[in-house]
């Protein structure tokens, strides 16, 4: 099949795939929170089941990352978070508040176009099919196409047994044939409600010129600070643990490590002792022309690779038992590729005087990649956490953590998410570790508790018992303009 007729079948199959949803969603809107809850409890147990083998098909297809730690995630989606939204309610009545006679109402969307990285791609699919199903969404995913049998094989379980658990059949779909036209279409369809797109950094532009809400999680950039209080040897093991998880690939891993001029050559020898290699500045140089293509963009061969192979493929030779592999930088400019995400062990080491411009550096890196997204802080100075948190452009501020785990809620109790908004800094419509509440509308209900006097009783005529006359009180005057004015003249005459 030719490109033209590969691109004609794609958005006819979008086309029919939002359609579909639609009308199934028509339906879902209807059901309890009850019932789509057992829809969302037998697809969580029946996924957990292949999270394992999910995990192992996907590091083989994409080359990214490592089996184990993908199943960590696989188990923290079907599991972890599931238990976090089990009892949520989201959709229906969700709050209301006797004493002020209001009510919340939640309303599904509609129909979410979700795009999902090449990156993660099993847990984020099982991740976004359970948000969208408890809050009752019809969802349809453009899968990646470096990625795509790992996500038909998670979809397929997914949408098996969900309408075995009584899901309309096209509430859960996906694009067979993936193309940029398909997803183009899929995306811009008039009855696609929400963009959720995760990753993927080429469609970015494409889902913003759609005019649809889009909720995206933008590239991460997070510094790790490491400031004199802090418990170092800890500091460091969870750098270290952090970057290494599933090869450095997640958005919210640390890129950079900032010390204190006082404790930098102790953060050094911690690092060097659990596994870091510190590059002289030609290796480093040698490095960062391998890691990025020559239009600025990541290299994927060595996008989630262990420390090792990166050396292998970028002619370094470093210890066999390496884990990260640092460059120690100074600036943190656009042209510095140092100064940018690297999605791979692969670490830039700052020294600033104190934690003033600690602070600073923190600032410059973000603006430079990475805005609205994620910075830790090691530390147990109360006052200096606070100083960072009430500075920082990100939408996530993790102490004494390490930053992946703690970003999508594993270590911190932030909401278990893989979707980490960055706020309209970053071009999308939340900062929120994306959760299904952030799927619906909220309807307001309100009931009526005054008259409109009593809003400002001194202020405001008292002409009848009812609020209606003093509407028509209002209504009247204007008629009276002429009057009106008389008055004003009077009125000013005598102030004169
Ligand atoms: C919480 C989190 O962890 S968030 C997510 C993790 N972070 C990321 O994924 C980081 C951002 N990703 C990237 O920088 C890149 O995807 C990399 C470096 C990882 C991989 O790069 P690549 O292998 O070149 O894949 P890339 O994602 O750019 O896509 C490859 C092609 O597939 C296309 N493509 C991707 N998804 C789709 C889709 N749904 N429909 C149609 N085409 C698609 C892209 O447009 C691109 O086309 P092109 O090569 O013709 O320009």
């Amino acid at each position: 099949m030719n490109r033209i007729d590969n691109d004609l079948r794609s958005i006819q199959e979008a086309r029919i795939l939002v359609e579909n949803a639609r009308e199934a969603q028509k339906l879902l809107a209807a059901y309890s929170q009850e019932k789509l809850d057992r829809i969302v409890a037998c697809m969580a147990e029946e996924i957990a089941q292949h999270a394992r083998e999910l995990a192992v098909f996907a590091q083989e297809e994409t080359g990214f990352g490592n089996w184990h730690d993908k199943f960590i995630k696989n188990l923290f989606t079907s599991e972890f978070l599931y238990q976090k939204i089990r009892d949520m309610k989201v959709v229906g009545i969700i709050s209301e508040d006797k004493e002020n006679r209001t009510m919340d109402i939640g309303v599904p969307v509609g129909v979410i176009a979700a795009l999902i990285p090449s990156t993660n791609p099993a847990a984020t699919t099982i991740y976004k099919t359970l948000i969208a199903i408890k809050s009752g969404n019809a969802i349809v995913f453009s899968p990646h196409p470096k990625a795509r049998k790992t996500i038909e094989k998670v979809l397929d379980i997914l949408m098996r047994t969900a309408e075995e658990c009584g899901l309309p059949s096209g509430a859960i779909a996906y694009l067979r044939t993936v193309t940029v036209s398909g997803t183009a279409e899929l995306i811009s369809h008039k009855d696609t409600a929400l963009i959720l797109l995760t990753g993927v950094p080429k469609l970015v532009r494409l889902a913003r010129r759609s005019g649809k809400p889009v909720i995206c999680s933008g590239p991460g950039n997070g510094p790790a600070f490491i400031e004199r209080t802090a418990d170092i040897k800890k500091a460091v093991r969870d750098i270290i643990a952090s970057r290494t998880f599933d090869y450095g690939i997640v958005s919210a891993s640390e890129q950079s490590i900032i010390a204190e001029e006082c404790i930098a050559n102790e953060v050094r020898h911690e690092l060097r002792q659990n596994g870091a290699y510190f590059m002289s500045p030609q290796e480093a140089q040698q490095l960062s022309s391998s890691i990025f293509r020559s239009d600025g963009s990541l290299n994927p061969d060595f996008v989630g690779r262990s420390a090792s192979e990166i050396a292998r493929n970028g002619g370094l030779c470093i210890p066999a038992d390496t884990k990260v592999i640092i460059a120690e930088q100074q600036y943190a400019s656009a042209a510095n590729p140092y100064a940018r995400e690297k999605l791979c062990p692969v670490l830039a080491f700052y020294v600033e005087k104190d934690w003033r411009y600690a602070c600073e550096k923190c600032i410059e890196l973000l603006l430079n990649e990475g805005r609205g997204h994620t910075l830790v802080i090691h530390s147990n100075n109360e006052q200096v956490i606070r100083e960072f948190a009430l500075k920082k452009p990100v939408s996530r501020l993790l102490v004494n953590t390490p930053s992946t785990l703690g970003g999508i809620g594993a270590t911190t109790n932030l909401f278990p998410a893989l979707t980490l908004g960055c706020g309209a800094v970053g071009g999308g419509i939340t900062s929120d570790n994306v959760s299904p509440m952030n799927l619906i509308n909220i309807r307001k209900v309100g009931y009526g508790v005054r008259r409109i006097e009593e809003i400002a009783p001194d202020k405001l005529l008292q002409t009848s018992d009812t609020g209606y006359d003093a509407l028509c009180f209002a209504d009247q005057q204007t008629a009276d303009l002429p009057d009106l004015n008389e008055l004003l003249n009077k009125l000013l005459k005598q102030l004169t």
